[in-house]
């Protein structure tokens, strides 16, 4: 199993180019499903989660192929789709896999997908997913562990959610995109990803108002075109890898400029880097990052957009790990997405926590030992604590981490850090 071994202590400098924002890709692969004509989609990461999503459609009989002249380039053609099923075993390590149940129920009339399997932080039920589907008129059924739907052709609806959800909106949004009539979401979720997608869909000849607030219309549409290379759809950064570099930086010291970045997506930790005495300058598709002092601790609660991240928590928290002072950070998304902290403590960090709510009160350093990836964001802070930890630390299970993230330690090492790949 691979591991990271990171010997600590170096200031960070140079660039960074960011990628593709894994959260936006997995959607908008997934909207592919929708067309019957080739969709090309540029920025897309090379990660685990992008390969899985890939290998899941392509069982279904769409083809999917990544450029030879431009990696970063993937067309898919649904074309010919032959089984509109996500079996558990393409589903299970990724609970995005859910996002092919809205496109397969809108353009096929039936979709068979696995319930997603369980995760590290939190239960994360798909409940509201399926009761949209019912509003809009799916005969859904749980059965054997599998979500089994079936519809004429979808009905608009109004559809008001219990509590905001991002594939949740991602979801209803993509069948009612082919839905008969109007779809009207309330209480939507708008995270920078969601009017990326639906970017992505008004290219295709969908008709949404509204993404970007808390409430969609979408007025469906009979079908979907595709896009061609010329025409394709290029998706945003990735403001939480993005972030995480961030974070790094203003832990470890140093100097980074970060390319094809956008700062408006992160206003909340940009805010928080500040406080923390982090230098920002920003401008149109660059972000600059210096730190040169002990950083101070910075307290913030996690919510939806825009405030701060439910995925940049750990991140920060590994930054308030060494910071001067306490900080009480509060996570209110996920039920258990505090994993990382007994870890942090093993390499010296003084973190007490107390329900949802964590204070971490920042220590002068930090000291490498061999610690353990539990989810993905709770390895991107173990990799920040190991960059300031003095010696060597080992992140075991980094498959977490290459789940979502997109040369991690490459980009890592071309900015000075001191990491590598071991086995
Ligand atoms: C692929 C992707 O985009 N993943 C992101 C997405 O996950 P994801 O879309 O899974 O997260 P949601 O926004 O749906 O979850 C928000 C909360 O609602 C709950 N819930 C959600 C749906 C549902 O049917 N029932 C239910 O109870 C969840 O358990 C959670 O407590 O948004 C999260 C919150 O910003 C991010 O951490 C993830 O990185
Ligand atoms: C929790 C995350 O992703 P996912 O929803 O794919 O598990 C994340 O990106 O931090």
């Amino acid at each position: 199993m691979d591991k990271l071994l990171i010997r600590g202590g170096r200031q960070l400098q140079g660039e960074v180019t960011i990628s593709g924002a894994k959260n936006a890709a997995l959607p908008e692969l997934c909207a592919a499903l929708l067309s019957a004509e080739p969709v090309t989609l540029n920025n897309v990461p090379r990660l685990q989660d992008v390969s899985t999503t890939l290998k899941l459609l392509r069982n279904m009989g769409v083809t999917a192929e990544r450029s030879e002249s431009q990696p970063d380039q993937v067309t898919l053609d649904a074309g010919k789709v032959t089984k509109p099923e996500a079996p558990y075993d393409l589903v299970k390590t990724m609970r995005a896999s859910i996002l092919v149940l809205g496109p397969l129920l809108a353009r096929f009339g039936q979709a068979t997908v696995s319930l997603p399997g369980g995760c590290a932080i939190g239960s994360r039920p798909v409940d509201q997913h399926i009761k949209g589907m019912q509003a809009m008129g799916a005969d859904v059924k749980v059965e054997h562990g599998y979500i089994i739907a079936k519809a004429t052709r979808l009905k608009g609806a109004r559809i008001t959610t219990d509590m905001v959800t991002v594939t949740g909106t991602e979801n209803f949004l993509m069948a009612a995109a082919l839905a008969e009539g109007e779809t009207i979401l309330e209480n939507a979720a708008q995270e920078p990803e969601i009017p990326d997608l639906a970017e992505m869909l008004i290219k295709m000849g969908a008709k949404i108002e509204g993404h970007g607030t808390a409430r969609i219309r979408i007025q469906g549409v009979e079908k979907l075109t595709g896009l061609a290379p010329a025409a394709a759809h290029e998706i945003i950064p990735d403001r939480i890898e993005t972030g995480t570099f961030l974070c790094a930086v203003a832990a470890a010291g140093g100097d980074v400029l970060l390319k094809r970045a956008n700062a408006g997506h992160l206003g909340a930790v940009v805010d928080k880097l500040r406080e923390a005495g982090a230098t920002i300058e920003a401008g149109d598709g660059w972000i600059r990052v210096k730190a040169s002092q002990r950083p101070r601790a910075v307290g913030f609660k996690t919510s939806e957009y825009p405030a701060f991240p439910t995925d940049m928590q750990a991140q920060f928290m590994a930054l308030n790990c060494i910071a001067d002072g306490t900080a009480k950070v509060t996570e209110t998304i996920f039920e258990n997405r505090f994993m990382h902290v007994n870890e942090l403590v093993r390499l010296g960090a003084k973190i007490e926590v107390d329900g949802h709510t964590a204070y971490v009160t920042g220590v002068p350093g930090l000291s490498g030992a061999t610690v353990m990836a539990t989810d993905l964001r709770a390895s991107a802070s173990l990799v920040i604590a190991g960059l300031v930890a003095e010696g060597e630390t080992i992140v075991d299970r980094i498959y977490h981490l290459d789940r979502g993230y997109d040369q991690m330690e490459a980009k890592l090492r071309g900015i000075g850090a001191d990491i590598e790949r071991t086995k």
